[in-house]
């Protein structure tokens, strides 16, 4: 449904995004997640036909971005970090309003708009000028703008930025909800936004793709036993000093014990090793039985910090 070819934009000599491509099938949910400053805006607003690339396109449904930008801004809904919202209409004039824009068929108009408001929670809103709604609602007014006129691919750019822990939830239900019938990328700098709501992430950093994986695999590529939650039977000093002479072993962390007599701790591997048999053979040894070993998952955080370490390292060779 999008393809994005070889992507460039730069300013001066700075590279924004440098030879980006990728590709999102039919009804998928895609997160573009980096940190400020990475590129994901950029990428946006080309695909959306607002910016210009250097180098590179991209295609919509099948319709080049260069050459045909009028049939890819009928087929994508946007929500730009900030939305384009008139505060001094009410919820309804301003749907009203985007629908005229976007040529909606008049005979359909009522009855599509209902049914967007109804989507992202906000029929008992209509009537309220849009000035005196809160940010979450605003944001919500802000996704039924990108809706109208039905289109199949959503590009919303940082959709939960700025609102509470409770509105995040609700904004993200939202979303979810919209994926049987959209194509939908959705830019975050927050991590666990995007392994909240997507199937598959693309990491970006300093205008590069670095990653592109389901939440889970990446988690699983990283992990290979390389970070342990163990409990062991006997005391905190006596597995410490055992643990602290197993090659590769890099950190060591205590986390209180959860049955009595025995200590609770995460041990760290250094360079994906895998240290499970190690870890075995040195406790049997020392008497110090294992009751529980497990392989920690790697978060988001922890993902992203290695993918974009690894590849500092890399140009650094
Ligand atoms: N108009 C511009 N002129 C010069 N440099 C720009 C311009 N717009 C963006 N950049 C630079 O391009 C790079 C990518 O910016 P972009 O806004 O795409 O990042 P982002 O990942 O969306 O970050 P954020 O979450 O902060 O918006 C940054 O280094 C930024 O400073």
């Amino acid at each position: 449904m999008i393809k994005v070819e070889h992507l460039t934009k730069k300013y001066g000599q700075h590279y924004a995004i440098h030879d980006i491509s990728f590709e999102v099938q039919k009804g998928e949910i895609v997160g573009f997640l980096g940190p400020n400053g990475a590129g994901k805006s950029t990428t946006m607003n080309i695909i959306t036909g607002y910016l210009s690339p250097t180098e590179g396109t991209a295609y919509v449904d099948g319709f080049d971005i260069l050459e045909e930008p009028e049939e890819v801004k009928k087929r994508i809904g946007y929500l730009p970090e900030n939305p384009p919202l008139y505060m001094d209409m009410t919820v309804q004039e301003y749907l009203d309003f985007v629908s005229d824009i976007k040529k909606v068929d008049k005979k359909e108009k009522k009855r599509s708009m209902d049914k967007i408001m109804e989507t992202v929670g906000i029929a008992h809103v209509r009537n309220r000028l849009i000035k005196n709604l809160s940010k979450g609602y605003k944001q919500r007014v802000g996704l039924a703008q990108a809706l109208i006129g039905n289109p199949p691919v959503l590009i919303l750019d940082e959709p939960t930025i700025g609102l509470d822990p409770k509105q995040i939830i609700e904004i993200r239900t939202v979303i979810k909800n919209l994926r049987s019938e959209h194509t939908i990328i959705l830019s975050s700098h927050i991590l666990p936004e995007v392994s909240a709501v997507c199937e598959r992430v693309l990491i970006i950093n300093k205008g590069k793709i670095v990653a592109s994986d389901t939440p889970e695999n990446l988690s699983k590529r990283l992990t290979h036993g390389s970070k342990l939650q163990m409990r062991v039977l006997g005391q905190k000093q006596k597995v410490y000093g055992i643990l602290e002479k197993v090659p590769g072993v890099k950190y060591i962390e205590f986390i209180g014990p959860k049955e009595p007599n025995t200590v609770e701790v995460i041990v760290e591997a250094e360079n994906n090793l895998d240290i499970r048999a190690d870890i075995f053979y040195a406790l049997s040894e020392a008497r110090l039985p294992i009751l529980m070993m497990r392989a920690v998952d790697l978060t988001l955080e922890e993902i992203f910090l290695q993918l974009t370490t690894e590849e500092k390292e890399a140009e650094a060779v």
